[in-house]
């Protein structure tokens, strides 16, 4: 029942009742102003015609009760009777020539000369209270002008009783017709525009959120107007906008499978790119900076060759020393990262490592000696496992050198200058298991490591040169001494994928 109530008075209340109950009042009420004023005016005619008919009524007897006197207190006499039986207040009795002959009651502001010219003149009091009236009557075989002033009070009076009581009956109607519409308009028109409405905004609050029939669309059963055409439009709409939401959100779908698709190649690329490149040198590269060709004062090149792998080429399959050549250089792979030096490329059976290039190291003499040392290390400890006799020529040289990429397909990262050719020559002079470093190295690493000299040998293209053989650290080396920058080997190398043995 309360519910019924607040439902009725939330219909009433809505803004769209309140501009429709104040334009059907206006109406109503304008209509009746203009039915009412007429019908005032009507009334009030009626009115005073009806005090004229009093005072032709009164005026008429009054020469004719004073007999042959026509005089001053005659007339007088009579009208003294008369304004005591009738509402003529006062009055001038005029003979044809307008010779005042009497005045009686209250003195009419009409006089002879306003009227003379007319058969008849009438004036009402500007409060309306009086009204007077001219008439010409005979006696005695003269004519005579009476002017009577007549009581008009009642007039005004009901004239305003009268307004009253047709502007409270039109107030009634008023109130009665804007509630009866409302009633009519409520559950017809308001109540489907306000649940279309709540429908509207719940579904352009969340679009797609609604994917059955809408509430609304009940109001538009048994309906065959244009609101009822709406509520199923807009029923339809919904379904609409629905699937091309379903569609929106698919194709959205697909687009954030597509962008993860392409930023999941773009890593692979970009993997595959840092492992051939180096960080800083793909960057340049992606910004259009070709070709690079940097300067590097101080770098230590690192050349190792397998000796013997020629004629184990010749013994085993192809593919069983392919897969024993990436076993040890993918060892040598992740050396390189542990040391923080940067592998340059692999030349059939060889490997070729450099420090302090691209990026600069805080010590990439050291950091290429441990790895030389760990490399012979690992090759031995392969040679015992596989039973293959395995073992490694390595050759290292200091000094400036030209890293980048030059050319225009198949980049690779090098280095050139004399620096690398001579390193090159330690490794191609050296001997099996031997390290042979070059007197600049040798000068730079002799404090920590011990060396055994060669003695000088000709070196192709160099001439004659000291050379030494790094054998390995002089002491223990202390944490602080030794160089490490990622886990051991065996690891799994993130950056590059490669996976260890
Ligand atoms: N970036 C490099 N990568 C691989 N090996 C290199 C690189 N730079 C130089 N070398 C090697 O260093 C060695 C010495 O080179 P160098 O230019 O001094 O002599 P060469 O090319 O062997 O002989 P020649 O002087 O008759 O041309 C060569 O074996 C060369 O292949």
């Amino acid at each position: 029942m309360l519910n019924g109530f607040t439902s009725i008075f939330n219909l009433l209340n809505a803004r769209l009742s309140r501009r429709i109950a104040l334009w059907v009042f206006i109406s109503i009420v304008v209509v009746e102003a203009l039915i009412l004023l007429p019908s005032a005016y009507r009334r009030e005619r009626e009115l005073i015609q009806h005090l004229e008919d009093v005072g032709v009524a009164s005026i008429s007897p009054l020469l004719r009760l004073c007999g042959s006197q026509i005089t001053a207190p005659k007339i007088h006499q009579v009208a003294q009777q008369l304004m005591l039986e009738s509402r003529v207040e006062g009055g001038h009795v005029y003979t044809e020539e307008g010779e005042a002959i009497a005045y009686f009651g209250e003195v009419p502001e009409l006089n002879f000369n306003h009227v003379k010219n007319s058969p008849s003149v009438r004036f009402r009091s500007r409060d309306g209270n009086r009204y007077e009236m001219s008439m010409w009557t005979e006696a005695q075989g003269k004519p005579y002008l009476v002017i009577v002033r007549l009581d008009s009070s009642q007039i005004s009076q009901e004239i305003k009783a009268f307004i009253i009581r047709i502007f409270g009956l039109v107030i009634l109607i008023c109130i009665f017709v804007t509630l009866a519409t409302l009633a009519a308009l409520a559950p017809a028109v308001i109540a489907p525009i306000l649940k279309l409405r709540k429908a509207l905004i719940a579904v352009g609050e969340s679009p797609g959120a609604f994917t059955g029939d809408l509430d609304c669309l009940a109001l538009a059963k048994n309906r065959r107007d244009e609101l009822g055409e709406v509520l199923i439009d807009f029923n339809r709409m919904n379904h609409q906008i629905n699937r091309y939401f379903k569609e929106i959100q698919e194709s959205k779908k697909e687009l954030e499978n597509l962008v993860a698709e392409v930023e999941s190649a773009r890593d692979q690329s970009e993997k595959l790119l840092l492992n051939i490149l180096p960080y800083t040198i793909a960057q340049q590269l992606k910004q259009g900076v070709y070709p690079i060709a940097e300067s590097f004062p101080n770098a230590t090149v690192l050349f190792a060759d397998l000796v013997g792998f020629t004629q184990l080429s010749t013994e085993v399959p192809a593919v069983e020393v392919v897969e024993l050549l990436n076993k040890i250089f993918s060892i040598f792979d992740q050396l390189a990262q542990q040391y923080a030096v940067e592998k340059i490329k692999t030349i059939g059976d060889a490997y070729m490592v450099v420090g302090g290039v691209p990026q600069p190291h805080p010590d990439c003499t050291q950091a290429i000696a441990q790895m030389a040392l760990d490399m012979q290390r690992e090759v031995r400890q392969l040679a015992a496992e596989t039973g293959i006799p395995l073992t490694i020529r390595i050759g290292i040289n200091n000094g400036p050198v030209v890293a980048g990429v030059i050319g225009i397909k198949k980049f690779i990262y090098d280095l050139w200058g004399d620096t690398v050719n001579t390193a090159s020559r330690m490794e191609s002079h050296g001997i099996p298991g031997q390290i042979q470093v070059s007197e600049v190295t040798y000068f730079l690493l002799r404090d920590r490591f011990q060396f055994e000299s060669r003695g000088t040998i000709n070196v192709k293209g160099k001439g004659m040169m000291k050379t030494y053989l790094l054998l390995g650290w002089k002491d223990e080396p202390t944490a602080e001494l030794k160089l490490t920058t990622s886990s051991s080997i065996g690891s799994v190398d993130a950056a590059s994928g490669i996976h260890g043995p």
